[in-house]
């Protein structure tokens, strides 16, 4: 018999050991991007709760790039890349954070955030939090509402919901 979408996503995601540094278990979301089947159920129910609720879409690079262009689409809003320090040409506005593995900084074009939109991130992984709430805090520094946080994987060890008080955010599944 088929497990539920959570199930299935646990069952597909893929633990590799002592990546990308030693004491790490990366959770690698590939084998789910190479499942249509699963992708596509994946990016209707990250979608499902949002329709006529949101008039973006934040992808957070660079995994939430491929599941929230993917669920902007299935909800026919636009997206907005949300990117490591250098990338985007600017002029861009940017927020630190700590990572599992590291310290890293997010920017935006924020003239193509429109002031007051609502706006839903999405990512693939929550461990620590420290990306999505820097994404948060992000959006809001640019004149944008966040409706929620949409995560394929949380890594509840990691407790990243702390970060993330006072905002809305659901996991597919749960580790
Ligand atoms: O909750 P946190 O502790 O912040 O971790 C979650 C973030 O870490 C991973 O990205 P990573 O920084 O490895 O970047 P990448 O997607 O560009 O490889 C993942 O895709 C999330 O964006
Ligand atoms: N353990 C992990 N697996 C995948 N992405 C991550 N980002 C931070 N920690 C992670």
């Amino acid at each position: 018999m088929r497990g539920s979408l959570a199930e299935r996503i646990l069952a597909t995601v893929r633990d590799v050991e002592d990546f990308p540094q030693p004491g790490v278990t990366f959770k690698d979301i590939t084998p789910v991007l190479a499942d249509g089947e699963l992708l596509a159920e994946a990016v209707q129910a990250h979608a499902d709760p949002y329709r006529g609720r949101v008039d973006l879409v934040a992808g957070l690079e660079a995994r939430g790039f491929i599941f929230g262009a993917a669920v902007a689409m299935e909800l026919g809003v636009g997206f907005l890349p949300v990117r490591k320090a250098g990338k985007l040409p600017g002029p861009t506005v940017g927020v630190d954070y700590a990572l599992e593995y590291g310290s890293a900084r997010v920017e935006v074009h924020a003239q193509d955030l429109p002031d007051g939109a609502r706006v839903l991130v999405v990512d693939d992984v929550l461990a620590t939090g420290g990306t999505a709430a820097a994404g948060c805090r992000l959006i809001e520094l640019c004149g944008g509402s966040v409706v929620a946080v949409e995560v394929l994987t949380e890594i509840a060890a990691l407790d990243g919901r702390t970060l993330l008080e006072g905002y809305a955010v659901r996991s597919l599944a749960t580790v």
